[in-house]
């Protein structure tokens, strides 16, 4: 890695086969408004100047992204994602390596969560930068929380109020999340999601409070849910 002028990057992990959702495709190609789904989390990044680079992993078979315009753009790059959104994550981080500097910064946002607004885009970025700390969007949890058993009987109620649902995206040093990636790989330690592998390495990671509206579309009834929201954050001049 070169010592640079620290960067932003960002990498969308977007070679998921979307079985939960169910459809034809893979849900990141799905139509959603204007635009698929997967431009829609693209737009987002991309509105944001300070984001240098854009890579999304894709499925090695996928041909509906060269298809998009957005995959022209010159701030984006496509790589072969894996098994694992974890190791299409470490796989994207290993396309970049040789470019970053030391001290560069990377965003990993799923290509699956297309309501990502600018403000809390932007405060991701200036809470992270200014705390030199790596950090995530996340929802403090709204519902009463149980702990079930195999037979799913209630357990015990969990104290929600230090409970967060993490959303994406999630910005650490790319060094710092690069390493972490492999040292988990390594370890067969499983992460569903960035923060956890700096927390199984011993980082710290920050909690920024996210919209609710930055949903991840997982199942059917996500789309309609995500295109409304997509209104009202056009509507508020928050989305690109
Ligand atoms: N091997 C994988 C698996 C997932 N992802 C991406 O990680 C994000 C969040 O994952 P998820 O919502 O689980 O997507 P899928 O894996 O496609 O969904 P499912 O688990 O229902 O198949 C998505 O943008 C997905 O494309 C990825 O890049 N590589
Ligand atoms: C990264 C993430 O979106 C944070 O909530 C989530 O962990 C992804 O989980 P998935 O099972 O890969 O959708």
């Amino acid at each position: 890695m070169s010592d640079s002028t620290p960067r932003l990057w960002a990498v969308v992990p977007a070679a998921g086969k979307g079985s939960r959702f169910g459809a034809d495709c893979p849900k990141q190609y799905l139509d959603l408004g204007n635009a698929a789904v997967i431009e829609h989390s693209l737009h987002a990044l991309l509105a944001e100047p300070r984001i240098a680079t854009v890579v999304v992993a894709l499925r090695g078979d996928d041909s509906h992204f060269q298809q998009l315009a957005v995959s022209r753009n010159s701030r984006v790059r496509a790589v072969q994602g894996g098994a694992e959104r974890a190791d299409s994550v470490e796989l994207a981080l290993a396309s970049i390596a040789q470019d970053a500097g030391e001290r560069d910064w990377v965003l990993v946002h799923d290509a699956a969560r297309p309501c990502l607004s600018g403000s809390d885009l932007s405060r991701l970025i200036e809470e992270c930068l200014a705390r030199d700390c790596g950090g995530i969007l996340a929802q403090p949890m709204v519902d009463t929380v149980k702990r079930a058993n195999d037979r799913q009987q209630v357990v015990e109620t969990v104290d929600r109020t230090v409970l967060w649902r993490a959303q994406t995206p999630q910005m650490f040093p790319l060094a710092d999340l690069f390493s972490a990636l492999a040292d988990c790989r390594k370890r067969g330690v499983l992460v569903t999601d960035e923060a956890s592998a700096i927390e199984a390495t011993g980082g710290h990671v920050a909690i920024i409070q996210g919209s609710h509206r930055n949903i991840k579309i997982t199942h059917r009834e996500d789309l309609a849910l995500a295109e409304f929201f997509l209104n009202e954050l056009r509507a508020e001049g928050d989305s690109p």
